[in-house]
């Protein structure tokens, strides 16, 4: 994945417009940061890293009605910003880090450089966590071929490489023989539209199905280990993701096949002890009962819409962090792992 989802061009935020692939690859500028608040809850950009990314350079954009860029100007984009979506536990940790900031440096000149330096360094950060996250993930899929991946944790979701694709592409690139299911994640299709993208484009085999037919494969056998990346994932482990990763990791556990979450350690949130805290978000109607314009629901009917589900910590194989990797993980264990 060579892509850059995400970057910051002569003062403004450029964004691969993520609700238009496949059919074209489009960027979308952002100029401010109501921009930005849009591009988040449009899903423009999405996945919880490039979420994190994005909202730091979306402060950098702040300023004040005048044009001049303030100290209060940064504060108000930092809590609107945080507005924009709320189970993404990498764009509060983001959030915070741009708060600190300007926090510390007193010098009213200097704040813009200093706040668009650290917006730089989260991104170089996760670049680089990714890249480890696919190290570690690729020696526990060493003797794997055939994965099952839910909704797009690859390079689209992040800085590049991903966290659930990067053990892909790190196995990809060495040579090692690797097929990708991926499931199509109603209601937004994020598997059938960006991971089925970004694999190909990549040159990495990928096949898409519906969501109802992950039981299937794993129980003819055909899937060999299911990763998944996560929004956030509580102090005990459990991980919130895409809604549709539970069932999926209820079937990998009946079928005796390997759950693996990937993520980095951003996505963490050791305030929550436990995943039934997580906020889950909940969106709008049309995209369930009128995705594109095109009308699936009786106006009578309820539609619920639910944008992520939690796995419990039981369920899961491993977790696999830019730090190395947590079998049957426990607060005890990540704590260790993430010196909290
Ligand atoms: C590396 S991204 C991990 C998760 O953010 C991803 O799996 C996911 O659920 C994204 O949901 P989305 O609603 O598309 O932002």
């Amino acid at each position: 994945m060579t892509t850059q989802t995400l970057a910051f061009n002569n003062g403004c935020l450029d964004l691969i417009d993520q609700t238009r692939l496949p059919t074209e690859l489009v960027t979308l500028r952002c100029e401010n940061v109501e921009q930005t608040f849009d591009a988040i809850q449009r899903l423009v950009v999405r996945g919880a890293p490039a979420i994190g990314i994005a909202a730091a350079y979306g402060v950098c954009l702040a300023c004040q009605p005048d044009g001049k860029r303030s100290r209060q100007s940064y504060l108000d984009a930092i809590e609107y910003l945080a507005k924009s979506r709320p189970t993404a536990v990498n764009l509060f940790w983001a959030l915070d880090r741009m708060n600190a900031i300007v926090d510390s440096v007193d010098d009213d000149d200097a704040l813009p450089d200093r706040l668009l330096c650290e917006a730089t360094t989260i991104h170089d950060e996760d670049r680089q966590m990714c890249r480890d996250i696919g190290r570690h993930g690729a020696e526990l899929l060493a003797d794997c071929h055939r994965v099952l991946t839910h909704c797009n944790a690859g390079g689209l979701a992040t800085s590049m490489w991903g966290t659930a694709l990067a053990p892909i592409y790190h196995l990809h690139e060495s040579g090692h023989a690797i097929e990708v299911f991926a499931d199509e994640t109603r209601p937004l299709l994020q598997g059938a539209r960006l991971t089925a993208w970004e694999l190909s484009e990549a040159g990495v085999p990928v096949t898409v199905l519906t969501d109802s037919m992950s039981g299937s494969l794993l129980q003819s056998g055909q899937i060999d280990a299911v990763i998944v990346g996560a929004d956030r994932i509580a102090a005990n482990g459990d991980a919130a993701n895409k809604i549709g990763t539970y069932p999926l990791a209820v079937l990998a556990r009946y079928h005796d096949v390997p759950f693996y979450v990937a993520a980095p350690s951003s996505t963490f949130d050791r305030a929550l002890p436990s995943g039934d805290l997580i906020p889950i978000e909940q969106r709008g109607r049309d995209e369930v009962a009128n995705p594109h314009g095109v009308k699936l629901v009786p106006d009578a009917a309820n539609v619920i819409n639910p944008a992520f589900d939690v796995t419990p910590a039981d369920l899961i194989t491993a977790i696999i962090t830019e730090r190395g990797t947590v079998a049957k993980p426990c607060r005890e264990k990540l704590a260790s792992l993430l010196q909290w």
